[in-house]
């Protein structure tokens, strides 16, 4: 068997070499048979071969060829481009886009030699090998028939049948494949858990993009995982995350996973005030009837019996449109701002996921999508009267901690150059300033005597969007005392057939816990409603400072408010400045420091507003204050002396401390809010407290360690990305039994979105840390070592 690079024959190409090589005529069939050749032809890629022999003498001729006119795809090119219809293989169907397909430096011919190379067969099975590509400094691809590789990849490497190749798994950890540099005559071993699950993922955007055939470069199977995290971050997660509700997609943003009534169907409820999209969703229903989608009016005052009265009925709550020509019919129609949602059961708008996606989104230059999610939030308070929990009808009387003011000032800093920069920031302001009186400083989320606010949502009856035995232990008893089932005692308690004062209390302040975005924790149940928290506290002071800085700054201290956004005895003509803000921003702080502040612990705690004392429970919250820039100097240094050391652990923060938390067992299991439990928030906002006071050290040890766990769990379980990770655990942080589980984790062969506000806080940690750890983390070097490394300068980069 010989095989080679040949001299190009003239005419071709001077970067054009061809390969070929001699191959027995049962071994040609062997390795194309006639199916695949078929296939291999109506996708553009030519098979020429030159069967010529008549005795056993192994003089057949396989030349298998594709386009190498290729100009300049990169190696790194997200799937739908790598592998897309527009940059298929030697392409020849119409309107493919010569400009963007792949470069091949060098030839392009694939002999049919024998082997593996196309099937890909992992090394356990036997198949006799050519010969062994030598490392070299070409850069290596490889040609792989999709199919049968996947499936003996799965085969072979998935030995628990989840679809994912993980360190769990027991496989060889081998698979060769034929190179195609060498024209697939020498093969070369793909080793290992990473890089076999990289080709898993691979192969599964291949097969999802219908290739049967493709020439993949080894740079995407053995690429630095921080690179790839990053960059399927960027260029992928973001992209499967993005919605719009209009009639393009409103069956896929429509579908909500945790609707449990008999006939889920997509439903719309549109606020009173927005009459042209009520006209235009009901031309959508009646045009289009096998969507089966209800347009529903909401009456203009919302009680908590007619949120109640929507629970079997749930559906999306209607969001900010633009007006667009369609190109079409020439006339003007409406179309759904795109927005992020978080993932998994998640699928539609949420309050402060959307604040954190929105740093990833801006570090990725997706601006137009957090600038999108300012505008929705503007609509939900001009609609609904507050930012929303997300925009499901059950989530109509709640909200979620307020990050409205940094979002727009982060979005505007990114757009300040555009004409209409100035007009959006307004916008979200007056908007903001709205939200402030109407919802944080009006009952009964403020508790007049502190000054303070609360997590307090009005609502009725037990929450329908949880996982169907969330309350069983609180319910049972219960049901037990009025002799009925579990089902029947919801349905007779949710319709105000028993009373029961116990209950209704413990369902405000189970609502107060959703609101507060901590849902669920030891720390707020069965007593949230009454917490003034530092978090919401310092969120709010952040409010007052950014809203007199931008009014003075930008605004020159004198803010007319619109009729349609005044509040409470606010008269027309009203004009906001800076100095009122400020005097609230001193106000808060002041009572925040009094009722909030333990010198004796040297960190913030929570205040109980009915009890009138602090609540001791250690949360990771108190580095709000420091986010906010509510604490002293004094303050956040013994914030971070004396708090710190009780939250950091292997991988970043935990939520709150053990000691906090309390004992678990069957009785009182664990709560996810609660230790050991890590959430991208309470990391991001520590990091930008920390170094708002000039603990930049710290913030960078505290990103390295949260980026470690995140790398890690990618590197070792096919690239997963959850919504929350236990930081205490070394190994697989990614599971998480407490409540509903882990969300993030339900894919097969490849993840497609990773988790909103976890994907956030990767690209803005990657801004934290310097160069050095970015290289050290691309290792896959613990932060324990890292650490003891540098101090001892022994790390050399
Ligand atoms: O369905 C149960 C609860 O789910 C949400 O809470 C969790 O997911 C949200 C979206 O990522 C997140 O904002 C929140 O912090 C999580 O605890 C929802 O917000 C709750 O209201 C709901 O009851
Ligand atoms: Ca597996």
């Amino acid at each position: 068997m010989e095989s080679g690079p040949h001299t190009p024959s003239p005419g071709t190409s001077p970067s054009t070499t061809t390969t070929t090589t001699i191959v027995h005529p049962q071994r040609l069939e062997q390795i194309i048979p006639a199916v695949a050749k078929a296939s291999l032809e109506a996708d553009g890629i030519t098979i020429r071969s030159n069967i010529a022999n008549t005795d056993d003498a192994p003089r057949t001729v396989g030349v298998l060829r594709y386009n190498t006119s290729h100009d300049s795809l990169h190696e790194f090119a997200p799937a739908h481009i790598y592998y897309g219809d527009d940059h298929d293989i030697g392409s020849t169907k119409k309107g493919a886009v010569r400009s963007k397909v792949r470069t091949y430096s060098t030839s392009a011919a694939i002999p049919l030699n024998s082997g593996g190379g196309i099937d890909g067969q992992p090394r356990s099975g036997g198949r006799r090998r050519a010969s062994y590509d030598e490392p070299s400094s070409i850069p290596r691809k490889f040609f792989i028939n999709v199919v049968s590789t996947l499936q003996s990849l799965l085969e072979s490497e998935d030995t628990d049948g989840n679809y994912q190749i993980t360190i769990d798994d027991g496989g060889p950890k081998t698979i060769t494949l034929g190179t195609a540099n060498s024209g697939g005559y020498n093969r070369a071993d793909i080793r290992g858990t990473y890089m076999l699950s990289n080709l898993l993922q691979e192969l599964t955007y291949a097969k999802q993009f219908g290739r049967r055939y493709i020439v993949l470069d080894e740079a995407r199977l053995n690429e630095n995982p921080v690179d790839r995290l990053s960059r399927l971050i960027r260029t992928s997660f973001w992209d499967g995350l993005t919605r719009r509700i209009d009639a393009s997609v409103i069956e896929v943003v429509g579908y909500d996973p945790k609707d449990r009534t008999a006939d889920p169907r997509p439903r719309i409820y549109v606020p009173i005030g927005a009459p042209e999209q009520l006209a235009y969703y009901q031309k959508v229903a009646a045009d289009r009837p096998e969507l089966r989608l209800e347009v529903i009016q909401l009456p203009k005052e919302i009680t908590p019996d007619y949120v109640k009265s929507l629970n079997d009925k749930p559906g999306l709550l209607a969001l900010a449109m633009d007006k667009e020509i369609d190109p079409r019919t020439g006339q003007e129609t409406l179309v759904g701002k795109p927005f992020v949602v978080p993932g998994g059961r998640f699928n539609e708008l949420y309050g402060w996921d959307s604040y954190m996606e929105s740093l990833g989104l801006i570090v990725d230059n997706k601006v137009e999508l957090a600038k999108n999610m300012v505008e929705h939030f503007a609509f939900c308070i001009q609609h609904y009267g507050k930012i929303l929990n997300a925009n499901r009808s059950y989530y109509l009387s709640r909200s979620q901690p307020p990050f409205l003011t940094d979002m727009a000032l982060r979005v505007y800093e990114r757009i300040r150059h555009e004409p209409e920069s100035k007009e959006f920031l307004r916008g979200a302001l007056l908007a903001a300033m709205k939200e402030y009186h109407q919802v944080w400083m009006s009952e009964p989320r403020l508790d007049k005597v502190t000054g303070l606010s609360r997590y307090r949502p009005e609502g009725k009856g037990i929450p329908p969007e949880t996982e169907a035995e969330h309350f069983e232990h609180i319910l049972m008893p219960y049901a037990e005392k009025h002799n009925m089932s579990f089902d029947e005692f919801q349905q007779a308690y949710n319709d105000g057939v028993v009373i029961e004062p116990d209950l209704d209390e413990y369902f405000l302040h189970d609502r107060a816990v959703r609101e507060s975005g901590h849902d669920t924790s030891y720390r707020l149940e069965k007593i949230c409603g009454n917490l003034a928290t530092i978090d919401l506290n310092s969120l709010l002071y952040k409010y007052e400072t950014d809203i007199s800085k931008t009014i003075r700054t930008i605004f020159g201290d004198k803010l007319p408010v619109p009729d349609e956004w005044l509040v409470g005895d606010q008269k027309s003509g009203h004009v906001e400045s800076s100095a009122i803000w400020d005097r609230r921003a001193r106000k808060r702080k002041m009572a925040m420091d009094k009722y909030m502040w333990n010198p004796e612990k040297g960190i913030f705690f929570d205040y109980d507003t009915v009890e009138k004392k602090q609540h001791f429970y250690e949360t990771a919250t108190t580095f709000w204050a420091m986010w906010a820039g509510a604490a002293s100097p004094g303050q956040a240094r013994s914030m971070v002396e004396r708090g710190l050391p009780k939250f950091e652990v292997l991988g970043g923060l935990v939520a709150g401390t053990e000691e906090s938390r309390g004992v678990v067992g069957i009785d009182r299991p664990n709560r996810q809010w609660d230790y050991p439990y890590g959430w991208a928030p309470q990391q991001i906002l520590a990091w930008g407290g920390l170094q708002r006071y000039g603990f930049d050290q710290e913030a960078e040890r505290l990103a390295y360690r949260w980026l470690f766990m995140m790398t890690k769990a990618f590197f070792d379980y096919n690239g997963v990305v959850v919504e929350k990770y236990d930081v205490t655990r070394p190994v697989d942080p990614h599971r998480v039994d407490a409540e509903y589980g882990n969300q993030g984790l339900d894919f097969k062969g490849v993840a497609r979105e990773g988790f909103g506000w976890v994907n956030a806080s990767y690209q803005y940690g990657l801004q934290i840390i310097n160069s050095h750890m970015r290289r050290a983390l691309g290792a896959l070097t613990p932060p324990d070592s890292f650490s003891n490394a540098f101090d001892r300068e022994e790390m050399v980069f």
